[in-house]
């Protein structure tokens, strides 16, 4: 079966974007792994495929590397919304995103962040604004949902944080009955963060689109800064703006990188 498919990124968070408007495509969980296995596959972050929509522009499925449905994925909005012609509706199992192209930034509205603490979801009541919990040297961290799950850690250096272990320890705890994102973010100037994401169903990533506006709606949340916020990441910058009861608001790039087909019948 030939497939043709947009390889793109947002800061080096990679996609390969499938348009099933235009080709009979049936997406499983096991063929969406298998397309994004870097060695034996084409090579992602997420699978994303384009479908039509009765109430937007178009849907958005996301499929992590690990073949996991989630709800949200902030660079791959942005990457479909230039697709899309630059401004476009977007409708995810997380909500119906809004997007617009400004000059070379694509500006996505993610939804209005939720705090409670099983809309994380967590597995029992805690105060999500500095929740009592702690893994090693990240503590009191804060949790929130920007259309999916997200926890945030303010750390003295980012860099000299152990993600790659206390990652998968955090993503997979009994606390998160959807596993999360783990986030962990530095304040290196006034309105200015750094920030590495360990990303539920991929691993560490270049960059986090909902990671960055979860670890920038957080910073706000706990008083840390007012929006816009400028958040850098081991991919490039975002910048964040939300004030509560507001939709987060995220800008940042989109890359093309290529179009081409493949014959797929071996994945299938
Ligand atoms: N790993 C995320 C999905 C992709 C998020 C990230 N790539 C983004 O740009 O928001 C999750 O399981 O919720």
């Amino acid at each position: 079966m030939a497939l043709r498919f947009h390889k793109m990124h947002g800061l080096g968070n990679d996609f390969v974007v499938i348009d099933a408007r235009e080709q009979a495509v049936t997406m499983t969980d096991g063929l969406a792994r298998a397309l994004s296995d870097r060695k034996t596959g084409i090579g992602c972050d997420q699978l994303i495929l384009i479908e039509p929509s009765a109430v937007a522009t178009a849907k958005m499925r996301i499929f992590n590397a690990d073949g996991g449905e989630v709800e949200s994925c902030g660079n791959a909005t942005r990457c479909v919304v230039s697709l899309l012609g630059g401004e476009a509706t977007v409708e995810t199992l997380g909500g119906l995103l809004d997007g617009r192209t400004i000059g070379g930034t694509v500006s996505v509205d993610l939804i209005e962040p939720r705090f409670d603490w099983d809309a994380i979801p967590l597995a029992y009541a805690m105060d999500t604004a500095r929740m009592p919990v702690g893994w090693d040297e990240l503590t009191d961290p804060v949790g929130v949902n920007v259309g999916n799950p997200h926890v945030v850690f303010f750390v003295d250096d980012v860099d000299a944080v152990p993600l790659d272990i206390l990652g998968p320890q955090i993503e997979t705890d009994p606390l998160f009955p959807a596993r999360i994102n783990v986030n962990i973010a530095q304040v290196v100037g006034p309105n200015h963060l750094k920030m590495r994401t360990f990303e539920r169903g991929v691993g560490l990533t270049r960059a986090c689109g909902t990671g960055a506006c979860a670890t920038g709606v957080a910073a706000i949340r706990r008083g840390l800064m007012k929006g816009p916020v400028t958040i850098d990441m081991p991919g490039g910058t975002l910048v964040i703006d939300w004030a509560p009861g507001r939709p987060v608001n995220m800008a940042g790039p989109a890359t093309h990188v290529f179009t081409a087909e493949a014959d797929i019948s071996a994945f299938q």
